[in-house]
């Protein structure tokens, strides 16, 4: 089954001013499982093209499907509520909230999607085990490491049973162990569960083990390589 189908996606920056063409008529169907890397030079479109598919921008042109939903027939309301509980992020810089600890933080999605508070503390819990942190639960983003504030992040995006997670360039401030060790906790959780997951990135070791390989060049998708 299509997690995310997007048919003829165009972005253009600025159409009045000096307008910036970032994406020109993209055409990409991820199945469900599917571990790809979204490549290509700097400005080819890459965070533009998570961002629309992500329900955080709107393209100038074209549609984005999950599952069923066109996204661009939402309205702002139903795209906050569509997000919440279809989408899990990781962004590069973590992102956690500084002053909630590592279950606190994971909680805090499902709380925001109404789920009673002891189901949200075990369902954490679980997926922070989950991320190999559950000696670190309690733990601050401040006092935990790069790569133990993004496994948070993973087991955040996790915690809204979302369709898909999508991360933008999520190994960027990351150094080679942490990256790696990152890289194996995604592939797994793609193994075991099926999680379906895109992310962007420039890192080489990242997009050797992607089983999916998208290069965007000037705002088109150039290859599309999948792997066995
Ligand atoms: N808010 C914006 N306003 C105007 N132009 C923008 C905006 N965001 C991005 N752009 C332009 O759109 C193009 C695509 O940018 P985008 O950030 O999607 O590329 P990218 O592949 O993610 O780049 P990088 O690898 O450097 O992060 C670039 O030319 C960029 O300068």
């Amino acid at each position: 089954m299509s997690v995310i189908t997007t048919e003829n996606l165009t972005k253009v920056y600025n159409p009045d001013k000096v307008p910036v063409h970032a994406l020109n008529g993209v055409d990409l169907t991820i199945e469900k499982g599917e571990f790809t890397a979204i490549v290509g030079p700097s400005g080819s479109g890459k965070t533009t093209l998570l961002n629309i598919i992500g329900g955080l921008d709107e393209p100038t042109e074209g549609k984005t499907f999950i599952k069923d939903t066109d996204l661009t027939t939402l309205s702002d309301s139903e795209l906050i509520k569509f997000r919440l509980n279809h989408i899990g992020f990781v962004f590069q810089a973590y992102n956690l909230i500084p002053v909630l600890t590592a279950i606190e933080n994971v909680s805090f999605v499902m709380q925001m999607q109404g789920r009673p508070s002891a189901e949200c503390r075990e369902k954490s819990l679980a997926l922070l085990k989950e991320v190999g942190l559950e000696d670190k639960i309690h733990k601050r983003p401040s006092e935990l490491s790069g790569g133990q504030q993004q496994r948070v992040a993973v087991a955040r995006a996790l915690a809204s049973k979302p369709d898909f997670v999508l991360a933008d360039e999520p190994t960027a401030n990351l150094d080679s162990v942490s990256t790696a060790e990152l890289l194996d906790m995604m592939l797994d959780l793609n193994k075991r569960e099926d999680m379906t997951f895109v992310f962007s990135t420039h890192d080489q070791r990242v997009i050797d083990r992607a089983r999916r390989v998208v290069t965007l060049v000037d705002g088109k998708i150039d290859s599309d390589e999948k792997r066995g």
